[in-house]
């Protein structure tokens, strides 16, 4: 707990919201409001549970931003995801995050006067640089030209060799871009060739197979990358990347997301790039979750989730510190935006009880993100933070209803235990099965949601309780790629492009219970309301009154 005194943690009561009340905060990942049509999912599953707020209480049913600078991001066209949303919600102020903070450090150069940088530097007379990350443009855990600034500047400050590890997205961005990203990749490094230095790119795989779990759901995957990246093996072995990616991509039902890890060789067929000791590595995503894990397996001395084989002594930095409490890296080139006074934080200290649950897949979502990118609960006394274990090894297509019975379950026997004020769940299935792009499952995957909805707010309303239903940002409501005037647009072989990526689109909050106060309704002198409005208006109806700085509530009470 951080050393504030408690005074200054003291919430102000709300002059008219009555505290004790059980409330429930469900967030719907994935779940944006869009035109009805054939590919929304949303629409076209069976939803009367999330379909009833909007009809039958317009009142307490609005629509939220949950992309753009709504959120953090560096422009209107950036579409929400799940740290910036959860940070936003949980935080209840609008930080700049890790995309802004590193485009700005790129372009006015601090980033190489930093303590991080200065630390890989100390490899390049005599070692190699290597940049391991995601290549995309899709801005949501890393940017492709983020990454080509930094190569370029790497160089101009003196790095002679470098190696690019990279990942293949087809998650955030259509599927199959990965070979136009790796040809704007493979000419940079071309020029930097040019100009002396031995630049080349090393190895590569598919992020959701190689490298890229998170919270702990599957270490084979880490393990992966990590064979591929510092031990310089792999199934498949390739000249070129590009080539490596067309061909892998010819197999069938390959695609960018879940592409097998490879290594780049040279004409005696040995790899190009394996970590070796003296060497640097800068893992280039801004985004933390799936990150961490590559983190802990470079910089933990003590480390036994999958056997290591070579640990090379290297300058070890992450493009940001991916974990604030694990200070985790210790070295990174950006300093991350600092989120602290959370509203979970603030609530402990104000007697609220709190019961936070997803499985494992989003389970850092409404603890980690949640609380500004901080492991652990602020008090272990008030909190109670369970995990349900996803399945691992499978697409979620194939398991649309994920575990969506089984929070809801564990959220309803939370609420009926008397033992929690607020109870804190992610509904994952929209979003986890919105990404396979398969729109039959995620309209599969919709209802399951909606009917965990429903369970939670059935004990809601048998303990007088309240619910906040809302989402993180749009992924189910639209699958396909649309052109300028809303149609569903097709490649060049005539086929539909499916969109497995997030939205831009706004997303519904609905307020309602038999605790909630009589006239209490959404104001409407903030049209523009976004994420990061729902923590006052939690606070409100715990019956305090948010911090000054947060953003405000969407919530009044009018008298009848
Ligand atoms: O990491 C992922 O799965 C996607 O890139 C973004 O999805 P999320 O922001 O909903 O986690
Ligand atoms: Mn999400
Ligand atoms: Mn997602």
């Amino acid at each position: 707990m951080e050393s504030k005194g408690q005074n200054a943690w003291k919430l102000a009561d709300h002059p008219k919201l009555p505290k004790g009340k059980t409330i429930a905060m469900v967030v719907l990942d994935g779940w944006g409001e869009a035109r009805p049509d054939e590919y929304n999912c949303i629409h076209v599953a069976d939803t009367p549970t999330m379909d009833s707020f909007k009809t039958t209480a317009p009142e307490k049913w609005r629509l939220i931003k949950a992309h753009g600078s709504a959120v953090g991001l560096p422009s209107e066209d950036d579409m929400g995801n799940s740290e910036v949303g959860h940070n936003a919600l949980g935080a209840g102020r609008i930080f700049a995050q890790g995309a802004k903070l590193v485009d700005s450090a790129l372009a006015s150069g601090k980033i190489y006067g930093g303590e991080g940088f200065k630390y890989i530097k100390q490899s390049f007379d005599n070692g190699t640089l290597h940049l391991i990350g995601l290549l995309s443009d899709g801005g949501v855990h890393s940017r492709l030209d983020q990454l080509q600034l930094l190569l370029k500047g790497a160089a101009e400050q003196g790095a002679k060799r470098i190696r690019v590890h990279f990942l293949t997205d087809g998650r955030d961005v259509l599927d199959g871009s990965s070979v136009g990203f790796l040809e704007t990749l493979e000419k940079d490094m071309s020029n930097l060739r040019e100009k002396g230095v031995d630049a080349q790119i090393a190895s590569g795989g598919g992020r959701m197979y190689v490298t890229m779990d998170r919270y702990e759901n599957d270490w084979n995957v880490v393990k992966r990358g990590w064979d591929a990246q510092v031990l310089g093996e792999a199934p498949y072995k390739f000249r070129n990347a590009v080539e490596a990616v067309k061909k892998l991509r010819e197999e069938p039902k390959a695609n960018d997301q879940y592409l097998p890890p490879f290594v780049i060789v040279d004409e005696s067929g040995n790899p190009v790039g394996p970590i070796k000791d003296g060497d640097a590595v800068v893992t280039f995503n801004f985004r933390a979750d799936r990150m961490t894990m590559l983190a802990k397996a470079l910089e933990y001395a003590d480390f036994d989730k999958f056997d290591r084989v070579r640990v090379p002594k290297i300058y070890y930095a992450g493009m940001l510190q991916y974990d604030g409490e694990l200070k985790l890296p210790s070295q990174y080139l950006v300093s991350p935006p600092e989120i602290e006074r959370t509203s979970g934080e603030y609530l402990v200290h104000n007697g609220v009880r709190t019961f936070a649950c997803s499985e494992t897949v989003k389970f850092g979502h409404v603890t980690f993100f949640w609380n500004g990118n901080r492991s652990g609960c602020f008090n272990e006394k008030m909190e109670e933070y369970v995990e349900i274990p996803s399945d691992v090894g499978i697409t979620f297509n194939v398991q649309p209803k994920m575990k969506a019975l089984e929070i809801a379950e564990k959220a309803r026997d939370a609420i009926l235990s008397g033992k929690f004020d607020q109870i804190r769940v992610n509904l994952p299935n929209g979003d986890m099965v919105g990404h396979t792009g398969d729109i039959e499952a995620t309209v599969v995957a919709c209802k399951a949601a909606d009917e965990a909805v429903k369970t939670i707010i059935d004990a809601i309303e048998q303990v007088g309780g309240i619910y906040v239903i809302t989402a993180d940002h749009g992924n189910a409501e639209d699958m396909v790629k649309r052109d300028k005037s809303g149609e569903p647009q097709l490649d060049k072989s005539g086929k539909l492009q499916i969109l497995t990526s997030h939205t831009l689109k706004p997303v519904p909050i609905a307020i309602g219970g038999p605790g909630l106060k009589a006239g209490t309704r959404f104001r409407n002198d903030v049209p523009t309301g976004g994420l990061a409005n729902v923590a006052a208006t939690v606070m409100n109806l715990h019956g305090f009154i948010a911090p000054d700085d947060y953003e405000p509530t969407l919530i009044e009470v009018v008298d009848n």
